[in-house]
């Protein structure tokens, strides 16, 4: 099928004020520019695309948040004559490619916005009969196979088959920017593809514990950034990596044994607003979820929050492993996540579980964690 555009729908875009909706209209179409090669009109709640390749089209769009669906389709003027045309060759073609045959029972639903000498419903029965001049298949508005959409407004007219679903959400840019904690775990991915969708700009911060983790896990980090970067268009992810060995040495040698994780993840908090403010951003975001593992306990989630000012935002909190993993495989992180990097070695035999805040904040000090956040934190790249 030879299409002329590609239709899209927004969802919640549309539910706000005319200003706010104006500018959330403007950030998606520029991030669909970005995303592919085209030309975009926007016009009474819905996007038009014109896309120089069709194939690449649809399936970038897939990955544009905002898009709640769309369609490719194909264009006419709103009088009987060229829908007569455009439908008939369309019904045609779509016969050529299997999807329509005597048997198919089918429908046509017509929307209509603008002044025209005729209503939905006439032009509805008129394209029934434009359909069944060219293939004679049964109509059935109750449980059609097959439903043709033919959308008027004013002079164009817009015919097409297939309602895609987009990945929904609000246009990426439009909510702030956040610092997630990324490792090269399952869950932090799929937690910074979530606020993606809710719209922020992600500023993806790794914290490389080397010599307690290998070269392969900050590698599998870049290439998780690389993944999530398709989802990212118009609005790229910053990647930051902080030389987190010499702190988590600290950690080791200047606190309890136990308290080594408890020690690392409030760090890696501290880092994280250090940078947020540095970088105008307003929360942080990590892959918690509560239980998961030892060291996910609410104790822990309580203690090692201690001291940050900023909002944590851990999107994942209420989902289990099994319901994480399958947005992973959906967004293709998964396959990279799950190759073993070996783990981290710092990590005590017993570690804490149930880090109480005067142990923990007694466990800071003694490590000295100030000056080594301050130390950990000159040694953040800021070169991308
Ligand atoms: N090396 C790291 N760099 C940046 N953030 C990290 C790192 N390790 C852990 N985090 C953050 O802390 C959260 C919880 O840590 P935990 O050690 O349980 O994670 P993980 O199992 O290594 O990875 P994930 O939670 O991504 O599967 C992670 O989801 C992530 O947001």
């Amino acid at each position: 099928m030879k299409y002329d555009l590609i239709i899209a729908r927004y969802g919640e875009v549309g539910l706000k004020s005319t200003k706010v909706r104006s500018r959330f209209e403007k950030k998606l179409v520029n991030n669909i520019k970005a995303a592919i090669d085209c030309d975009v009109d926007r016009n009474q709640g819905r996007i038009y695309i014109f896309p120089k390749n069709f194939d690449e089209a649809v399936e970038n769009l897939n990955r544009v948040f905002g898009i709640v669906s769309y369609s490719p389709a194909i264009s006419t003027y709103s009088n009987y004559e060229d829908i007569d045309k455009t439908l008939g060759e369309y019904v045609l073609n779509l016969a050529s490619e299997g999807i329509i045959d005597e048997e198919t029972k089918f429908a046509i639903k017509c929307r209509r916005v603008g002044t025209h000498d005729f209503t939905s419903q006439e032009m509805a029965a008129f394209c029934g009969g434009v359909v069944r001049k060219r293939i004679l298949a049964p109509v059935d508005l109750t449980n059609p196979e097959l439903t043709i959409f033919v959308e008027v407004r004013d002079d164009d007219t817009f015919i097409y088959h297939e309602k895609i679903p987009g990945p929904g959400g609000l246009p990426l840019g439009t909510q702030g920017k956040v610092v997630c904690l990324v490792s090269s775990g399952i869950d932090s991915p799929v937690a910074a593809y979530l606020m993606m969708k809710r719209g922020c700009e992600v500023i993806a911060l790794y914290c490389d514990n080397d010599p307690y983790t290998s070269k392969m896990a900050l590698e599998n980090y870049n290439k998780l950034v690389d993944q999530l970067q398709k989802y990212a268009a118009g609005v790229p992810i910053k990647k930051r990596i902080v030389k987190y060995g010499d702190y988590l040495k600290k950690a080791k040698e200047g606190a309890p044994e136990k308290m080594t994780c408890v020690l690392c993840k409030s760090g890696m908090y501290k880092l994280a607003e250090k940078l947020a403010n540095e970088m105008g951003a307003l929360a942080i975001v990590d892959g918690s979820s509560v239980g998961q593992v030892a060291s996910q306990t609410l104790d822990n989630i309580l203690a090692t929050r201690y001291g940050v000012d900023m909002p944590i935002l851990s999107p994942l909190i209420g989902l289990d492993k099994l319901e994480i993993t399958r947005i992973a495989e959906e967004i293709g992180t998964f396959e990279i996540s799950k190759i073993d990097d070996g783990g981290c070695s710092a990590v005590p035999r017993y570690p804490e579980t149930r880090g109480d805040l005067d142990r923990v904040i007694e466990a800071c000090e003694a490590m000295n964690q100030d000056e080594a956040i301050e130390e950990a934190f000159k040694s953040i790249s800021r070169n991308e």
